[in-house]
């Protein structure tokens, strides 16, 4: 008689469809990713997480894990050598919310830009960090015709390639958007990489976007810093974040640039992914049917003008300044509303009727809206 495994799995609660998408390969129990202990662990044979639970030793010692699943992209909060040491599988699902941050950044532009009555088209970007996220925000940016500057000396250096520029160069574009990830050492290290000297060579008129990591801009030079516009999503001592600089923030986000519905579910099929592979399981995608329906198709009221048509469009996907209300009225809620997100689709999800604006149409296809004939 062969002896049926029974394996035990921990994942975060705030993994959609968990119950669901993990149950074929054994027991799931679901916790808080904050309340996740070392007791939690003792007999199970997989943690699945996202960004709050941090992955070390003290975790995971002397518990019986053997695969460690990050369905979200940053790494600062697992300790990778301890893991590797201990013979410990570890997954990350890398790029999982890339279009989703790429989006974010997008969508607070164009409202920006509206809000300040400038033409987007007719600013520069500099990106600081150019992989999944960077690389689909230059392609967003280009359909708006915006002019992007470069900056990623890890890809330059490989890629012995003169499409980069140095961060002093790209610190002089109207915009500047980070999106490294936060080290601590090494010739890249990108902890403070915005400080002082930095900081101090922006002018009044520029704006800068952190959706990365709180850390990589000095946040305390960052409130002496007069800029036109604080885009912020990640800050520094998540989730009791500077009330000083939350105020002076355009846009003040609690770490939702990588929240779309969309992201999370590819951060969870993904990590589930790799877990069958790990245990040498078949994939069962029959969760698949609990998913939610397409929204209706979007219709622009006015389009007479590309930049307020797109925003009027972006908008009817996702009101991105609830995002903002939500803390800036109450940041002890920074952490409940993460939780409780509500959900909003990535925007090729979304069908828009054609407008009589060619060059929005051209726009919004270019974005990935799925463009649908006017009957
Ligand atoms: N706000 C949010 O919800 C989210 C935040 N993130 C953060 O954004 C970061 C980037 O995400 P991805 O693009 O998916 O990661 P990625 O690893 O694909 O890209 C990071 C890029 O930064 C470059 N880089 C590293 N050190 C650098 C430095 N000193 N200067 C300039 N470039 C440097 C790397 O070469 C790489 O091309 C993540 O590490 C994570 O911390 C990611 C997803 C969601
Ligand atoms: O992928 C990352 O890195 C992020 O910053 C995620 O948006 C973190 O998501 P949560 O774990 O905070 O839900």
């Amino acid at each position: 008689m062969t002896q049926i495994v029974q394996r035990k799995i921990v994942v975060d609660d705030a993994v959609p469809y968990a119950k669901s998408i993990f149950a074929s390969l054994g027991e799931v129990d679901t916790l808080p990713g904050r309340d996740i202990q070392r007791e939690h662990l003792l007999d199970a044979d997989a943690l699945i997480i996202r960004s709050r639970t941090q992955v070390n030793e003290a975790l995971l010692a002397d518990t019986a894990v053997k695969f460690v699943g990050s369905t979200v992209v940053g790494l600062d909060h697992i300790d990778q050598n301890y893991l590797q040491d201990s013979n410990i599988h570890f997954y990350s699902a890398q790029g999982c919310n890339a279009n989703s941050v790429a989006e974010f950044v997008i969508h607070a532009l164009v409202l920006l830009a509206e809000e300040q009555g400038f033409d987007l088209s007719q600013k520069t970007l500099g990106i600081i960090g150019v992989g999944h996220v960077g690389s689909r925000l230059e392609k967003k940016a280009k359909a708006l015709g915006m002019h992007c500057l470069l900056n990623d000396p890890p890809r330059a250096r490989q890629e012995n390639s003169n499409a980069f520029s140095s961060l002093e160069e790209t610190l002089q574009a109207d915009i500047i958007s980070v999106h490294t990830p936060l080290t601590f050492d090494g010739r890249d290290k990108t902890h403070l990489l915005i400080g002082k000297e930095q900081l101090a060579s922006l002018s009044s008129e520029q704006i800068l976007v952190n959706a990365a990591r709180g850390g990589i801009v000095n946040e305390n030079e960052l409130k002496n810093t007069q800029l036109a516009a604080k885009i912020i999503d990640c800050w520094e001592n998540e989730p009791n974040i500077d009330q000083e600089l939350l105020q002076q923030s355009f846009m003040a986000t609690p770490h939702i640039a990588g929240h779309s519905f969309e992201a999370k579910l590819a951060g969870s099929t993904m990590v589930y992914e790799n877990l069958c592979h790990f245990w040498n399981e078949k994939i069962d995608n029959n969760w698949q049917t609990e998913l939610p329906p397409r929204p209706d198709p979007i219709e622009v009221v006015n389009s007479d003008h590309w930049q307020s048509g797109l925003l009027e469009v972006l908008q009817k996907t996702h009101l991105i300044k609830n995002d903002d209300a939500a803390i800036r009225e109450n940041s002890d809620q920074f952490e409940r509303y993460r939780r409780n997100y509500p959900i909003h689709r990535e925007w090729y999800i979304h069908g828009v009727k054609k407008t009589k604006n060619q060059k929005l149409n051209l726009i919004l296809e270019t974005l990935g809206f799925d463009l649908l004939p006017v009957l």
